[in-house]
């Protein structure tokens, strides 16, 4: 088959996203075949059917300045604040520290609350992150081996600055399975773009249960899947590491399905490749990623993440469930 050259598309994200999504390409095949797959970008997650829909189940705050940014990270003052916490700084950039600082762990974090459209905060608020999309500019490239696609930044990230979000198809795990694996014995092959985001009852009791005895016996998961196969943002071609630099964590703005938001666990070098848990270890849920049945033993497929020795757990994650 005949290879025509490669280029660079400035911004796939077509000015979206504040930030340009370059995305760089060996030939104009690969770029084809990644088009037919990656048909839509989209900024935030969407529910099929539901894309209109622009309730804003939440009560807003009255933090009214035109100008003030930290305004409502004033709990004194800002009712979401009041209500839900402060997990961002007053810094510039605004920086996620609390809940990481509880990490690695696996046990659950409080949901993160964004100012949302019903409150009287201009845009500029420092409780408003995720909502405004990817803030580091990133250059999606093909690696050359088995791993695919992969994101790297392109300035350095500091640790808790948030970067984009995992953006697909909010569906149930009945519609997952008919993607997967089709109606009868032929799948589609939606594969292992699939994100499984468990949290666990936000009733006090039930979190301190959890982190008592972390497993999911007794708790009860409030699960959200995203389906980024056709539909999504950069975040479907963030790869796997045993040694991520990111973090995963439920978002809400206006919408009782929450959000997720992807924040450096540490300081990212200018040109580093993105990479988070598929597992969930460092992250508030179980993320999974069934294997597409490349280089696979047992189902499992090979992690080639550069973790090195002794750190890469040698395969990727697999959730026989899904
Ligand atoms: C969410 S996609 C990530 C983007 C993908 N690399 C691509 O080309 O579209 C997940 C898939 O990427 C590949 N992958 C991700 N991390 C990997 C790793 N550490 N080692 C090997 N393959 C990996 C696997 O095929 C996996 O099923």
């Amino acid at each position: 088959m005949q290879t025509v050259g490669g280029g660079i598309i400035a911004d796939i994200s077509s000015g979206l996203e504040p930030v340009p999504v370059a995305l760089e390409y060996s030939s104009q095949e690969k770029l084809d075949e990644l088009q037919a797959v990656h048909t839509r970008y989209i900024v935030h997650s969407i529910i099929p059917g539901r894309e209109d829909d622009r309730a804003c189940y939440y009560d807003g705050c009255d933090c009214s300045s035109t100008s003030a940014t930290n305004l409502c990270l004033n709990e004194s003052r800002c009712g979401c604040i009041a209500m839900h916490g402060c997990y961002y700084t007053r810094t510039t950039p605004p920086l996620l520290t609390l809940l990481l600082d509880l990490q690695p762990s696996n046990s659950p974090t409080p949901p993160i609350y964004e100012c949302n459209s019903s409150c009287a905060c201009p845009p500029t608020c420092s409780n408003r992150l995720v909502q405004h999309g990817c803030r580091v500019p990133v250059r999606v490239f093909h690696t050359g081996t088995a791993r695919g696609w992969s994101v790297q930044v392109m300035r350095a990230v500091r640790r808790g600055e948030f970067v984009c979000e995992y953006a697909g198809e909010v569906v149930r795990a009945r519609e997952i399975r008919k993607r997967r694996w089709g109606e009868g014995s032929e799948g589609t092959g939606t594969g292992n773009y699939v994100l499984c985001l468990r949290e666990y009852v936000c009733v006090w009791l039930l979190l301190i249960l959890y982190i008592l005895e972390p497993s999911e016996n007794g708790a009860q998961a409030l699960r959200t899947n995203i389906d980024p196969t056709t539909t999504a943002n950069l975040g479907r071609y963030i790869n796997h590491s045993c040694s991520p630099n990111l973090s995963l964590f439920p978002v809400r703005v206006d919408s009782v399905v929450p959000l997720v938001g992807m924040f450096a666990y540490r300081d990212i070098a200018e040109g580093e490749e993105l990479g988070f848990d598929y597992a969930g270890v460092i992250g508030y849920g179980d993320e999974v990623a069934p294997s597409n049945g490349e280089e696979t033993e047992n189902g499992r497929t090979r992690c080639l993440c550069n973790a090195g020795a002794g750190v890469c757990r040698g395969w990727l994650p697999f959730d026989a469930r899904l």
